[in-house]
Parts: structure tokens; C-alpha cells; sequence
């Protein structure tokens, strides 16, 4: 298993930052005896503008000047050989850590957890905004859906993902120009109906069966927050009823931690700034107990590192 390293990022849309987390995180990864020494490669700072008005979608320039400034950082800490974990922010700044840990490690494959399939093209989104669309910047089959010489701020970015290399898990709120592209493409995809239907270790199981076969590609698991019930996670965006338990939640970054391929993390649309504030407590225990679950903390216990049991 790589070193941890922890990158914070803000939220490219507001300029909440999401300090809380890294620095929770950091301390409960090196207090949870995981042996692992975390790295915080601290902030990356955005300029938030408005953008233009709408132009196929909304803040270009902002969002693909940040995502391209994430991309840099996530590909030297993973070429720095460290576990890379990327705080957001919004789901748009998947753009630049998939493209990054790409940059390095062409042969990713990817598990997007979420209520959503992010995977609108700029010509299907009904609201514009990117971080419903990062996955279709992303992929080659989709190459031609994305207005490219519309959108200059984006011309550092090369497709990098086939449609095979992905698996969704935790899916009930998709457009219709998304679910055509899931269906049409056959997307490998598990909704809450699948989960419901199979249970939590079957559908993640099948999951890394589709992307992964032979166990021997990186990991990069983009967890969104809103794929937790909003019971558990209710300060985030665009919340979404029926979510994955928060068991189940923490059975998926158990089990992808046991696989040892975990390359590079993402955990997106927490948003202290919406909200109750018991809501904002839960969400970020959440956050912090899927996100230290990925890296190795158990809830059957941990030995202390250098402990070896017969
Ligand atoms: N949390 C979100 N994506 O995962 N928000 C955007 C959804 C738009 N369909
Ligand atoms: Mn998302
Ligand atoms: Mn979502
Ligand atoms: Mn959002």
C-alpha cells in the first residue's frame, strides 16, 4: 500500500474551504495506528469568478483553470508514489485528479460512488453545471459530445477513460442524456435497486470484477458524499433520499482498501455551508470515517503497526 498523502482542496464553486476535513483527517489517520504517515500538501487556492454567461455550461474558465491546477497536484504526489487523497469541493474537481492520476497511471481503472452519474455531456446538462457533467470531459467514447473550441479553458485536458474502465455504485438520481449514455454504452452500473437487490459486498465485488479482473490495476475511487443517505450526510448539495447506509458506505472503503490497488481518493460535495448543524457534524464524521475507512482504519480494531499475530 502506497503512503498517504492528503491534499486539500477547495470548493472550485464557493470559496468554502474544507480545511475541517484535512486536518481532521489527518490527525484521526495518524491517531487510528493505520502506519501510515500523512503528507497534507495543504490548499489549492482558486481565483472564483463568474464566467461569461452560459456557454454550453457555467464558470468555464474558472473550472477548467482550477481542475487543470488539481490535475498538476494529483499527478506529482501519485508520481511521488503516495496514495493521494483530494478533499473537495465539488464533483467538477474530479476532472483534474482523474486526469492527473491518469497522467501517471494510464492503467486506472475507476469507481465513482454517488447518487449521481456526473456523466451529462455539455449538451445534455439541464443546469449547466459541470460538476454534474466531469466524467463525460473524461471519457473517449464521449470525446465529440464536449464543444471543445467553445471552451479554451479546457485545452490542456486529453480524454483518458474508456467507458470499461468504470463502475457506479449507489445510483437514484440520473438525467435522461445520462442514463441513455449508461445504456447505450452499457456502462457497468449499480443503482440502489442493485444494492438493495444483491447487497452491498456482491455489488462492489462485481464492481472490481468489471474494472479490474486480474487485480493488478490502481485504483481510483471518487467518492461522492450525497452516495450516503442524507440522513447521514445532510450538508451537501444536491441531497438525494434512499442513499447507501452508512455501513454501507464504510463496507465499500473497507473492502477497496483491502484490495491494496488504492491509488488516489477523491471525497466531494461536502458542503458545510448548507445545512443544519447537526447535519454538518454528521457529514463530516461521515467524511472522515469513509475517508480514514479507505485508508486502513478497521471497525473490527487495528493492531498497533509492528504488531504481527501468529
Ligand atoms: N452531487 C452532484 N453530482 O454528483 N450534483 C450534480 C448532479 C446533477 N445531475
Ligand atoms: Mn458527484
Ligand atoms: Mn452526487
Ligand atoms: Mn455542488
Amino acid at each position: 500500500m502506497k503512503n498517504i498523502l492528503g491534499i486539500s482542496v477547495l470548493n472550485v464553486v464557493s470559496t468554502v474551504p474544507q480545511i475541517i476535513i484535512s486536518t481532521t483527517v489527518s490527525s484521526t489517520v495518524t491517531t487510528a495506528n493505520t502506519g501510515h504517515n500523512v503528507e497534507d500538501r495543504g490548499d489549492l487556492n482558486f481565483d472564483v469568478f463568474k464566467d461569461d454567461p452560459r456557454n454550453y455550461v457555467l464558470n468555464p474558465k474558472a473550472v477548467g483553470a482550477a481542475t487543470k491546477k488539481v490535475s498538476k497536484a494529483v499527478e506529482q504526489a501519485v508520481r511521488d508514489n503516495k496514495l493521494t487523497v483530494t478533499l473537495g469541493g465539488d464533483h467538477s474537481i474530479s476532472i483534474g485528479t482523474i486526469h492527473g492520476h491518469a497522467r501517471a497511471e494510464p492503467n486506472l481503472c475507476l469507481l465513482w460512488i454517488d447518487a449521481h452519474a456526473d456523466i451529462n455531456t455539455p449538451l445534455t446538462t439541464p443546469s449547466g453545471n459541470i460538476h454534474g457533467t466531469p466524467l463525460s470531459f473524461l471519457v473517449n467514447q464521449l470525446k465529440d459530445t464536449i464543444p471543445w473550441a467553445a471552451l479554451p479553458s479546457f485545452d490542456w485536458l486529453q480524454p483518458c477513460l474508456n467507458i470499461t474502465d468504470i463502475a457506479f455504485v449507489g445510483l437514484r438520481d440520473l438525467d435522461p442524456g445520462e442514463r441513455y449514455i449508461l445504456q447505450k454504452f452499457n456502462i457497468t452500473s449499480f443503482s440502489i435497486h442493485e444494492v438493495d437487490r444483491f447487497g452491498i459486498h456482491e455489488v462492489i465485488a462485481r464492481s472490481l470484477e468489471a474494472v479490474n479482473p486480474k487485480g493488478d490495476r490502481p485504483i481510483h475511487m471518487s467518492f461522492d458524499i450525497d452516495s450516503v443517505d442524507p440522513a447521514a450526510t445532510g450538508a451537501t448539495g444536491t441531497p438525494v433520499p434512499g442513499g447507501l447506509t452508512f455501513r454501507e458506505g464504510m463496507f465499500i472503503a473497507e473492502h477497496v482498501y483491502r484490495t491494496g490497488l488504492l491509488s488516489a481518493l477523491d471525497l466531494v460535495e461536502v458542503n458545510p455551508e448548507v445545512g443544519s448543524r447537526q447535519d454538518k457534524v454528521n457529514t463530516v464524521m461521515t467524511a472522515v470515517e469513509v475517508l480514514t475507512a479507505c485508508l486502513g482504519k478497521k471497525r473490527e480494531g487495528n493492531l498497533l503497526p509492528g504488531y504481527q499475530l501468529p
